[in-house]
């Protein structure tokens, strides 16, 4: 059976929302109507029910969506652990592979990778709990030069992926449609969605965010009102897009598609006959999604002092607890500061919540010196109280600084991924990356100039003369 690709001029075209309820056929009449699994769905395709969710979450939480493909995802062989995956030595589930510590760590820019392509490329650098448990999170860089083998495809049985892209251009097949995700644009997939990453422009390196439990929302607006920071209608969706080769039968033909799973942070394999991108139509409020940082509204204070980063969440993955998040995707675009009698840069702090930062492009108003400094496709940790904020060269710019209306940040932008968790090390993101920078703290802060001036009359131990 030689493979029919359709090639639908529009299969850029998107769907537009966050978590909307949404539907598209490549196929017109490929939807059943009125109903989801009638005796013969239209076509002689399957139905195929995806649950992003419990069949009984509440319905304001409740995900799921209905696929109508050639041949349904359970046509395949078992799945075979393949135990050189690039998990294995870096499992998240083992407490042994996660070294917890509080002094805070800079990476110099992570090497771009020409032999690999975006799975064996992903690294796992940090991270906490536990995704049997369904609960916690992963943090990965990403370097890959290849795209993946047009009959591969991979998806994550442990969480859904928030991918940043930091240089170069990710063309993300799904089984819902494509991707096209450019720096300074994001894309999260779904567990269980398979995908397969082209590469259209060469190499390309960034971050990713798995998360174990939830799935991202939007942050409440409060007093902001009902529009504000990351808009529900920019969220960007795929159009139903299908390939055809599927053998004679659902086992007939030799075994021409590898599909990937990472199940438990470790990769199981599995060849099939038929192509996993063959859905024609699909409706419901489970989809991969992008989104373009450029149309984020970023809000911030117009009369004095440093508001929190909060201000700047462009999606948030909620804990048990409300305001707190197990994982905020932040963002640090350009903007205007105007505040008055202000320090404007990040303020000295130590924070409940560990903060993983990157670099998309530019520089940040927090970091302006070191050797190797805070630069795009690097890296920081700040853990749960570990103090950090500017070093020492930013603090005195700000604090001499004439307080006009000032652009900051043109054509650059920092990000966090901030959490409730307490965040874990791995062997790579410590040892096997060569890229911890060594005199972080001291290049940063070892500089700060005392500044206190003791009032005359006061003497030394007068707090001991109270
Ligand atoms: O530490 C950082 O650079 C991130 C950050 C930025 C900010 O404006 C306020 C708090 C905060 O943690
Ligand atoms: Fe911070």
């Amino acid at each position: 059976m030689p493979t029919t690709t359709f090639e639908f001029p529009e299969r850029y075209r998107y769907q537009n929302g966050f978590r909307s309820y949404l539907e598209t056929e490549a196929v017109p009449g490929a939807l059943p109507i009125g109903q989801n699994s009638p005796q013969k769905p239209p076509l002689g395709l399957y139905a195929e029910k995806l649950s992003g969710t419990a069949f009984t979450a509440p319905r304001h939480e409740n995900q799921q969506s209905w696929l109508y493909r050639v041949l349904p995802s359970s046509a395949h062989p078992p799945f075979v652990s393949t135990g050189d995956g690039p998990f294995e030595s870096e499992k998240a589930s083992s407490p042994a592979r996660l070294e917890y510590i509080p002094n805070q760590l800079r990476w110099d820019p992570f090497d771009h990778d020409d032999t690999t392509d975006f799975v064996s490329g992903l690294h796992l650098i940090a991270g906490a709990g536990d995704p049997t448990l369904k609960q916690g999170i992963g943090m990965y860089i990403y370097a890959a030069g290849k795209s993946m083998d047009s009959h591969s495809a991979f998806y994550s049985s442990d969480g859904d992926l928030l991918i940043v892209a930091q240089d170069g251009v990710l063309d993300i097949r799904t089984e819902l449609g494509w991707l096209l995700v450019r720096p300074m644009e994001i894309c999260v997939i779904p567990r269980g969605v398979k995908y397969q990453v082209h590469l259209p422009s060469g190499p390309v390196r960034g971050y990713a965010l798995e998360l174990y439990q939830g799935h991202f929302a939007l942050p409440e607006l409060g007093p902001i009102g009902s529009n504000g920071l990351a808009n529900a209608r920019d969220f960007q969706a795929p159009v139903a897009c299908f390939s055809e080769d599927f053998g004679a039968t659902a086992s007939a033909g030799p075994s021409k598609y590898t599909v990937t799973t990472k199940f438990n942070n470790s990769l199981f394999r599995t060849e099939q006959a038929h192509t996993p991108f063959d859905v024609v139509a699909w409706h419901g409020n489970y989809y991969p999604y992008k989104y373009d940082l450029g149309r984020f509204n970023t809000i911030g204070s117009i009369s004095y002092d440093h508001p929190d980063p909060s201000i700047f969440t462009v999606l948030s993955a909620p804990s048990d607890r409300p305001g707190t998040a197990v994982a905020d995707f932040v963002i640090f675009p350009p903007r205007w500061l105007v505040a008055e009698d202000t320090f404007r840069p990040p303020w000295y702090h130590r924070n409940n919540m560990a903060e993983f930062m990157g670099l998309i492009a530019g520089a940040y108003d927090a970091k302006k010196g070191g050797t190797g400094g805070f630069v795009p496709g690097g890296a920081s940790l700040h853990n749960t109280m570990s103090g950090h904020g500017p070093d020492a060269a930013s603090y005195e710019g700000a604090r001499n600084a004439e307080l006009r209306p000032a652009l900051v940040g043109t054509g650059s932008c920092a990000f966090m991924f901030e959490s409730c968790l307490s965040v874990g090390v791995t062997e790579w993101g410590l040892k096997m990356c060569k890229k911890v920078q060594e005199y972080y703290n001291e290049e940063s802060w070892g500089g700060l100039q005392v500044h206190w001036k003791r009032p005359e009359g006061v003497s030394t131990d007068s707090h001991l003369l109270q």
